[in-house]
């Protein structure tokens, strides 16, 4: 039976040290115990293992061999890129805060971009907005997978930074985000809602957590009572997750009033199903 110190053995920093001086012929995939038994080559010196009562042919003397080469798939780049996000409800100054950032990197001199979804059509397609009408110009995009042909492969490689824009509309936000930093060296900084109009989990924004170096949640100010809004609150009778709109629709909410309109308006939205009256607005 493998023991722990056993285990313990096979990933000490000796071995990750070694392996990089080890040729790069030999893939990990071929050794077997089978293929492999004892002295895989007899021109290569094992490493000093203690004696093992694992198994008659040698797979642990086998992985700490200097036949033995971790060769990625893909070389990281050499300035590895970072990601960036930024979350809280509607009016917090997610756009706000990307436009800022974005702008003080292009004064910085590197080479940036914005993208957005087209499903956001309610400034236009060409621009990100904020609700207080600040502008910088944006590609709208449907997925952010098309970007690159979209943008131009050469165009693509000389970018430096990337900015993404209501984050949670984009399904592929986090294969994109990884490849570009990981992949590209890029850095990302993405703006998107945390949560829906029911405080679920929205779109894909959550699921970049793990990817990210930092995280930012901004607030609002609840517009009933003026302190700290964590929320969104709908002011329509639409249940539909993706429902685009401003300050017609949606209201930034504390923790109380969030509640207190959330009651409000379920039961306003039940009555109506009910009823099967069309919809009204209780902006
Ligand atoms: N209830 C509100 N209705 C309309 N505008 C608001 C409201 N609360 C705040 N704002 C404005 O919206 C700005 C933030 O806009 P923006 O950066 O576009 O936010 P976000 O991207 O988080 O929705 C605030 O600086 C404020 O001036
Ligand atoms: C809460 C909530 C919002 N939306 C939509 C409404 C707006 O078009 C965007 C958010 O824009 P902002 O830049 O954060 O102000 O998302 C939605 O579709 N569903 C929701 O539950
Ligand atoms: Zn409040």
């Amino acid at each position: 039976m493998l023991t722990i110190s056993r285990m313990k053995s096979i990933l000490t920093p000796t071995l990750s040290a070694f392996t990089f001086q080890l040729p790069k012929t030999t893939h990990l995939a071929l050794l077997t115990s089978k293929s492999f038994p004892c002295n895989p080559n007899p021109t290569t010196t094992l490493l000093p293992l203690k004696p093992t009562t694992l198994s008659p042919t040698c797979s642990i003397h086998s992985i700490q061999s200097r036949d033995v080469h971790m060769e990625p798939a893909t070389l990281p780049p050499e300035f590895p890129g970072e990601i960036h996000v930024i979350v809280g409800p509607m009016f917090a100054g997610k756009t706000t805060t990307l436009l800022r950032r974005i702008q003080s990197e292009s004064s910085n001199g590197r080479s940036v971009a914005i993208i957005k979804s087209n499903k956001d059509t309610r400034y236009g397609l060409d621009s990100i907005v904020t609700h207080d009408g600040a502008k910088l110009p944006c590609l709208a995009l449907p997925d952010l997978s098309s970007f690159r042909q979209k943008f131009g492969l050469d165009a693509y490689d000389k970018l430096d930074v990337i900015g993404i824009d209501e984050a949670q509309f984009f399904e592929d936000l986090y294969d994109f985000c990884r490849e570009a930093a990981d992949n590209d060296g890029k850095t990302v900084i993405v703006a998107g809602l945390d949560g829906d109009y029911l405080r679920r989990s929205f779109g894909s924004v959550l699921d970049i957590i793990p990817l990210a170096d930092s995280v930012t949640k901004l607030t609002s100010r609840c517009e009933l009572c003026g302190k700290r809004a964590f929320f969104t609150l709908r002011k329509t009778e639409e249940a539909q997750t993706e429902l685009i709109g401003g300050a017609d629709v949606y209201m930034p909410v504390c923790r109380k009033h969030y509640v207190n309109g959330q009651v409000v308006m379920e039961a306003a939205r039940t009555v109506l199903e009910s009823q099967n009256i069309p919809c009204v607005s209780y902006a």
